[in-house]
């Protein structure tokens, strides 16, 4: 298996760049604040990417052989591309200069809007907690070649000594990925653009070449969805046209990386275009059998997981590089996507447990891993044999220890029956509800999260560093809920929620209370821009030592007598936002948590709260990419949602609420759900969405938001009037529900507070109009 051209026996396609203290975040963060100008966030970059570059030296890979890629991004590599190829959409023309270029500032303005002026959307990034900003594209969008930075970044490390490897997201993937302008008529699709789009691309290639750069690398994961609205003969001429222009032309040698899953028959279209690398994801992706006309082609086989922490199995690893080796001798290793999705470092874990930490591999550790098995790639299995022994054993321990099986935890499962899925029928369920929680017509309520602010943090930092105790950090929060309780029975809502102070995060507080779970201290994923999560590691059997929201909700309840709505996490979301075993199908670890989540629920009940959400905003995220793998997924992932809810009775009513739009494509798993009352994003894509849930013919209850809490922008009475009576034109009065499209947590008090009242005061223009007779 020798490797016949100069692409590097071992490489990644991306590593995290929000710094290894969210050095990064704190800089971006710091600059909109006005607190440190652009060319001390630059400097700051700058200084990361160095950092970065000799600490994958320091791992494993080649400083000159273009084994490291230039993979930095101030906010997100999609708005990156749309910058670099010039697509601006109009609205923000006067930040662009006659040479078509933006500034630092003027790029921030794009990803987060500005006053009246709305950002691009954020959506998620193929089946991961990423997400990415989504170009705007229409008939009239000019393009060209508008940013330097990748080029700048190249020279940059060439200054330093290093001969990288220039990303960016290809041309296909960005027109797959955007929509179309507001200006765009019916019917136009970004990828009609194709051939107007590659001359940018083929002038950007051709500078790096000539600044001497020997590989680039384009994105190309859109090729392995079947989500995105083309058909696959479009999509696979696009690619055939793309890289057949891409190859003409003076340009360094082409790697395509398709990452999160196989390009199936967009792999020969690839092979015949004549790119000299093609990246395949074979953990989450299977291994092609035969590929014809592979001539040079190198496949540089993504065995080593990008997108989980696992040291896993390094032998199997490296069985699939032989096993691709059986295809061409040009192979190489690299990592099935971008590290970008995991943490920095495990040696920055001091309080893991080490036997947990042993089982474990981040980033760095990941890269080690990659050099490891590119070493074999040369010197044979007999050269890396102690190291694949080494990642053997630890895994024979993992799978051995204790916790890993719980003996109840099983039994419990081996005990399930179909009853246990099912509740009443909705009709009496309602009445029953109706009965027990006389609320008005449109009753109003917010997605659970109150605005999470610098106190409140600084206070959970302080009792985590021990400088509080637990009884002061308690009275603390107990304190917010007083607040957050007395605003909202000021401003008029009818079922309040406690806020959720206590909780660092909707899902990592979950992980803390339950047992199966680790949660790191350092370990930061960028979600968003400057945004990041720590995910926690679901490693064993999943149980609830103790009730865990029950004395908060409890606390609340006792200081209003208006409905408060307990507040948890769904074994979906709970999984999807985790670092998750994968010794067993996510549906048998689904059901452990839905297990602990039903135990939860029924202590809330008996403790007197009539109404539970359950959020489960990932449900559309963890959609298969594959239409042959979604029917099962929706199986599991569903039957976990009424594992967890099922056991209540039917006075008590179930809320789930999801965000990210495209409910379309969810809406019939969403029917199975069978919550009482459903909370939807809504508002941002101005309630475009009771189109779907009318033609579906939902019939249970549901909150279409009607604020868009993404932006600081106050919506008006108006607005929200308008809002709610297209949603009522479309949904009967007795299903609708009053709220925002999503949690508050983000918000700062000011416009949260003035933005709610504007919804109750629309929300009681609408019931005067509904009661006076026309
Ligand atoms: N896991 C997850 N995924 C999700 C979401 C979500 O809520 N959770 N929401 C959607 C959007 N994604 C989001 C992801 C992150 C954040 C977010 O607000 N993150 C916070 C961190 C949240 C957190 O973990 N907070 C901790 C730690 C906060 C912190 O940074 N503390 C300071 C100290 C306190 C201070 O001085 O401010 C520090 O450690 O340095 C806490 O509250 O305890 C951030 O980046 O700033 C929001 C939305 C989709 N995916
Ligand atoms: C990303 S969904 C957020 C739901 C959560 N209950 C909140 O209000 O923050
Ligand atoms: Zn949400």
């Amino acid at each position: 298996m020798t490797n016949q051209t100069s692409f590097p026996a071992g490489t990644i396609l991306g590593y995290p760049r929000i710094g290894r203290r969210r050095e990064l975040k704190k800089a971006v963060e710091a600059f909109w604040a006005g607190r440190i100008d652009a060319a001390e966030l630059e400097t700051t970059a700058a200084g990361l990417r160095s950092a970065t570059r000799a600490r994958l030296v320091e791992l494993g890979l080649g400083q000159s052989d273009s084994s490291i890629p230039e993979s930095f991004s101030f906010y997100d590599q999609v708005l990156d591309a749309a910058v670099t190829v010039g697509a601006i959409p109009t609205r923000f023309a006067d930040l662009v200069g006659d040479d078509g270029r933006i500034d630092l500032a003027g790029y921030f303005t794009v990803a987060r809007g500005e006053g009246a002026r709305a950002p691009l959307e954020m959506t998620k990034w193929f089946d991961t907690n990423y997400h990415y900003l989504v170009p705007e594209i229409g008939p009239s969008t000019v393009f060209s070649l508008a940013s330097d930075r990748l080029l700048d970044e190249f020279l940059e490390a060439k200054a330093e000594g290093y001969l990288t490897r220039p990303s960016i997201v290809g041309p296909v993937t960005l027109l797959l990925l955007s929509k179309p302008s507001d200006d765009a008529p019916e019917g136009f699709r970004p990828l009609d653009r194709l051939e107007e789009l590659l001359p940018v691309y083929a002038e950007l290639l051709a500078k790096l070449a000539d600044a001497g750069a020997e590989w680039v690398q384009l994105d190309e994961s859109a090729l392995v969805s079947e989500s995105i609205d083309v058909d696959r003969a479009t999509t696979l001429e696009a690619t055939r046209l793309a890289y057949a222009a891409l190859t003409a032309g003076e340009r360094p040698s082409i790697f395509v990386a398709a990452a999160y899953n196989s390009l199936d028959d967009a792999l020969p279209v690839l092979v015949d275009s004549g790119v000299e690398a093609i990246g395949l994801d074979l953990v989450r992706g299977s291994l092609p059998t035969h590929v014809e006309h592979l001539g040079e082609t190198v496949l540089v086989g993504g065995v080593v997981d990008g997108h989980n922490i696992w040291r896993g199995d390094l032998a199997a690893a490296y069985d699939k590089l032989e096993a691709l080796g059986t295809l061409t001798f040009n192979v190489s290793v690299s990592s099935s996507t971008s590290l970008q999705h995991l943490p920095h470092d495990v040696t920055d874990e001091s309080k893991l447990d080490p036997r947990l930490v042993s089982w474990l591999a981040f980033a760095d550790q990941k890269v080690q891993q990659i050099a490891t098995l590119a070493h074999g790639l040369s010197g044979g299995r007999v050269a890396i044999q102690s190291e694949l022994d080494a990642a053997t054993d630890a895994l024979a321990d993992r799978l051995a220890a204790p916790g890993v099986r719980d003996g109840d935890v099983r039994l419990r499962e081996a005990a399930l029956t179909e009853g246990d899925f099912a509740r009443a029928a909705y009709a009496d369920r309602l009445e029953a509800q109706e009965a027990a929680l006389g609320l008005p017509f449109l009753p109003t309520t917010t997605i659970g999260s109150f605005p999470q602010t610098g106190d409140i943090r600084r206070a959970r930092a302080r009792f985590v560093k021990g400088e509080l105790s637990a009884e002061e950090y308690t009275e603390l929060m107990r304190a917010e809920i007083r607040r957050v309780v007395e605003l909202q029975e000021e401003i008029g809502l009818d079922v309040l929620v406690h806020g959720e102070p206590e909780r660092n995060d909707m899902v990592q507080y979950f992980a803390e209370n339950l047992d199966g779970f680790a949660v790191t201290e350092n370990g930061w994923v960028q979600s968003y821009g400057s945004r990041c999560t720590r995910p926690s590691i679901l490693w064993g059997d999943v149980s609830r030592p103790a009730p865990i929201t029950v004395d908060w909700s409890v606390y609340t309840q006792s200081l209003t007598p208006k409905p408060v709505k307990g507040m948890l996490t769904g074994p979906v979301t709970i999984l999807a936002w985790s670092f998750v075993r994968d010794d067993q199908p996510l549906g048998e670890t689904a059901r452990q948590v839905a297990f602990a989540l039903r135990d939860e629920i029924a202590d809330l009940e008996a403790a007197g709260i009539g109404i539970v959400q359950v959020d489960e905003p990932a449900l559309r995220e963890l959609l298969p990419l594959k239409q042959r793998d979604q029917p099962s997924y929706l199986d599991w992932s569903v039957g976990s949602f009424k594992l967890a809810t099922a056991g209540v009775r039917s006075e008590t009513q179930i809320h789930t609420h999801l965000c990210y739009s495209e409910f379309g494509v969810v809406i019939d798993a969403i029917r199975e759900l069978d919550a009482d009352v459903t909370s939807i994003e809504a508002a941002r894509s101005r309630m475009d969405v009771v189109h779907d849930i009318e033609s579906s013919g939902f019939d249970h209850g549901v909150g279409p938001g009607v604020y868009d809490i993404h932006s600081p922008r106050v919506p008006s009475v108006d607005e929200v009037t308008e809002l709610l009576e297209k949603a009522l034109s479309a949904v009967p009065e007795r299903q609708l529900w009053v709220n925002p499209d999503c949690g508050l947590k983000t918000r700062g008090y000011d416009e949260t507070v003035e933005s709610l009242k504007n919804v109750i005061e629309a929300t009681n223009r609408v019931r005067t109009r509904v009661a006076t007779p026309a």
